[in-house]
């Protein structure tokens, strides 16, 4: 038996210190050195220390992931002392300096850790999200064979602390570099809710402080160790790899459990459906997804999807800053339908298809464009399939922002029907329920900063998606084969309800619509960001007037919602800087979106004598980006671009643009547009 630093006798790794000193190592090469040291029936203590920031809680859970039941952790952190104490002792400011803990209790909890050898040991917990120490909270059993404690001063060596050391059997100090740990620390602190600025004093003057102190003694190690940070590939074996603060599936995903198919895997079906069934799936309720793509471009989601065993990464961000990461695990297959059609027809005609979703852009439900390779014409081949087979017809899942999304989901898939195959139609009509349902959570596109976000919690994800942390799904309870059971969506948080319709125009009015208004405004006024908007106390001013003034007073009664409160929750969705929704985004195909969610806001605002000039002045901006000649996406292009250059010469021409309609001919809006336009002309700012 060799003996340890102590002089205590134990088992050394004779192979591993020094030898790693400046070497990169895996944490699956640290958790294999780890599981060939312990023995049951003996106590271990291993330390892992180094500067703040530096990853020891993150090396320590990973640890504890790879070892399982055979390791305990304990923190350093859970012995700080109460923040009202360090006030007393005039220490506040420099919380987590090393005279800010309980040392001597610290101390005593590992020597009974080493010692006892009977019974179960309770130790305190430090809870980050609320700064404040939980006492008795972790259990460890005389019998678990190693324990993981991990702090900023296990190896320092001033009175307080030097006997710390002696007690543990190992230490390894985790170098990482000191621009890297600032990045870190500087975003746990803004998670925390602190702005900028003052997250970065107390990095500057705090944390750096104490890496010094820290630094000084890290001779005193073991082992000096450097993790390979190279992010983990995401694939299904390598699951059990992502530890926390990543969460990860933990039920079977076998593509047997298939029930639902999806149309248009974006994504926004990634933040929300996919994230619903994620949640049911934890439940137990076995409702797994195959997605389809149905365009060319799907080729790329498909080989994202394919080469991860169909799981990405999740990441939500709050208001306040504050993250959470989830691998998603509900999809357990994916179809290309360009590549082989059939196999789509038969995945919709298995029997055990219960629902098919679909999140195809409001632009996907054109009766004409329906064709039999398009989504539309897909999912009516597969009702067909299974009419000739016998087998009940599945229900038919919109998530698309339209009004009355099942209605004319069904109205689109009917007329499709009939033109082919009457009878069908017919049988479409009986059999097919198509319930409505008001989808919300603000997704934009993964840009590269999300994938290196990503990347830096150590997962390689090809395709992983960041949304806000506000979400929403409310859905009319009409399935023809059944749906998951009511308590399992009730707690996945899925609200079902007998009519939408509320909900529907609430969101599209609301929330849509007043994209529209920040998405036009902002970019004329050459802002690119929502947030960044919003941060002007003008604009935010008048997006508040258009939610209260302008949409608020045509929509109906809610149930259970304060229309106020909602109001003001928009705003502080809006405002959230880690989201960072761009404007280019919410002006995509604005043809459809101010013609479908703003449009019906100024007729009832006409028809009711209330006020439509902010509305208006959203319209006046578009049409003023577009006879600028700024580049941009929308599948009326031409159209619009023509008609916004004819209204240089006859103000008022673009109302004429078929899709205003008969409120376009109004002539209070008109008169509003035209002087909406001049004052555009002079100032783009709003306020
Ligand atoms: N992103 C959001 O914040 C959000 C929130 C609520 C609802 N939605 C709804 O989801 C839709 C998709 O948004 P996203 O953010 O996922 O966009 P996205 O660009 O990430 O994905 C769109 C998906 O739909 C597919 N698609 C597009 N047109 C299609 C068509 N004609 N037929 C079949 N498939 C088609 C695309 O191939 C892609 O898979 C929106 O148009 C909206 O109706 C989005
Ligand atoms: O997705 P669209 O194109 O219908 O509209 C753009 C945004 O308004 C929309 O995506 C919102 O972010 C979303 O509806 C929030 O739930």
């Amino acid at each position: 038996m060799l003996q340890s630093a102590t002089g205590a006798p134990g088992i050394r790794w004779i192979a591993l210190p020094r030898r790693f000193a400046g070497v990169r190592v895996t944490v699956q090469e640290l958790a294999d050195r780890v599981r060939r040291w312990i023995r049951p029936g003996e106590r271990r203590i291993l330390g892992i220390t180094g500067p703040p920031g530096t990853g020891k809680s993150h090396l320590a859970g990973a640890l504890a992931a790879a070892l399982g039941d055979r390791v305990v952790l304990v923190g350093m952190d859970a012995f700080h002392l109460a923040n009202a104490e360090l006030v007393r002792l005039g220490r506040r400011d420099r919380k987590g300096a090393p005279d800010t803990f309980d040392t001597d209790g610290y101390l005593a909890l590992l020597h009974r850790l080493r010692d006892q050898r009977t019974g179960t040991i309770y130790a305190p917990v430090f809870d980050r999200s609320i700064e404040t120490v939980i006492g008795s909270a972790i259990p460890i059993p005389a019998e678990v064979p190693l324990v993981i404690t991990e702090g900023n001063y296990l190896v320092h060596d001033d009175e307080a602390w030097v006997e710390v050391r002696d007690v543990l059997d190992e230490v390894w100090y985790l170098d990482t570099p000191a621009t890297e740990r600032a990045r870190r620390l500087l975003g746990r602190r803004r998670s925390f809710g602190y702005a900028t600025e003052q997250a970065a004093s107390w990095v500057r003057d705090v944390d750096a402080v104490n890496a010094e102190v820290v630094e000084q003694s890290r001779e005193r190690a073991d082992l000096i160790v450097q993790l390979d940070n190279e992010p983990t590939p995401l694939t299904a074996a390598n699951l059990p790899r992502f530890t926390a603060p990543v969460t990860t599936p933990d039920y079977p995903r076998d593509p047997e459990g298939i029930k639902v198919v999806h149309f248009g895997v974006g994504g926004f079906h990634r933040a929300h459906q996919a994230m619903y069934f994620d949640a049911l799936l934890a439940r137990g309720e076995h409702w797994g997804i195959c997605g389809v793509g149905t365009l060319p471009q799907d080729t790329a989601i498909r080989d994202a999807l394919n080469a991860q065993d169909q799981l990405y990464t999740l990441l939500t961000v709050a208001p306040d800053g504050r993250e959470t990461v989830r691998i998603i695990g509900s999809h357990f297959a994916h179809l290309h339908a360009p590549d082989d059609p059939a196999a789509v027809i038969e995945r919709l005609a298995h029997p055990d298809t219960r629902i098919v979703t679909l999140t195809i852009t409001e632009g996907g439900y054109g009766v004409d464009d329906a064709t039999p390779d398009s989504a539309l014409g897909l999912i009516t081949t597969g009702l067909a399939t299974r009419r000739e087979r016998g087998l009940p017809a599945y229900s038919v899942v919109s998530c698309d922002n339209i009004l009355h999304n099942g209605r004319v989901a069904r109205e689109a898939i009917l007329g499709y029907a009939a033109r082919t195959d009457p009878e069908l139609a017919d049988w479409i009509a009986g059999n097919v329920a198509f319930p409505n349902s008001m989808v919300d959570r603000i997704t934009p596109a993964t840009s590269e900063e999300v994938r290196a976000d990503v990347a830096a919690l150590g997962i390689d994800d090809r395709w992983p998606v960041r949304s806000e942390s506000f979400t929403q799904w409310v859905i009319e309870d009409s399935f023809s084969n059944g749906r998951p059971e009511l308590a399992a969506l009730a707690e996945a948080g899925v609200q079902v309800v007998e009519d939408v319709t509320p909900y529907e125009m609430m969101k599209l009015r609301l929330l849509n619509a007043s994209h529209q208004v920040i998405g036009q405004l902002g970019l004329l006024a050459g802002a690119t960001e929502v947030h960044e908007v919003m941060r002007d106390p003008k604009f935010a001013e008048f997006v508040d007037g258009y939610l209260r003034e302008e949409g608020l007073p045509t929509l109906p009664e809610v149930p259970g919602i304060d229309l106020d409160r909602y109001c003001t929750q928009l705003l502080e969705r809006y405002g959230s800087e880690a989201v960072r929704d761009t404007l280019e985004r919410l002006v995509t195909d604005a043809s459809d979106r101010i013609s479908t969610f703003l449009l019906p806001v100024i007729a009832d605002q006409l028809a009711g004598d209330g006020r439509i000039e902010r509305s208006t002045l959203t319209i006046a901006a578009w049409c003023q980006r577009l006879a600028s000649g700024v580049e941009i996406n929308d599948r009326r292009r031409d159209e619009v671009i023509a008609a916004a250059r004819r209204d240089e010469q006859t103000p008022g021409a673009f109302l004429d643009l078929p899709l205003f309609g008969e409120t376009g001919r109004n002539p209070k809006l008109r008169e509003e547009f035209i002087r909406a336009r001049e004052r555009l002309r002079v100032d783009p700012h709003v306020g």
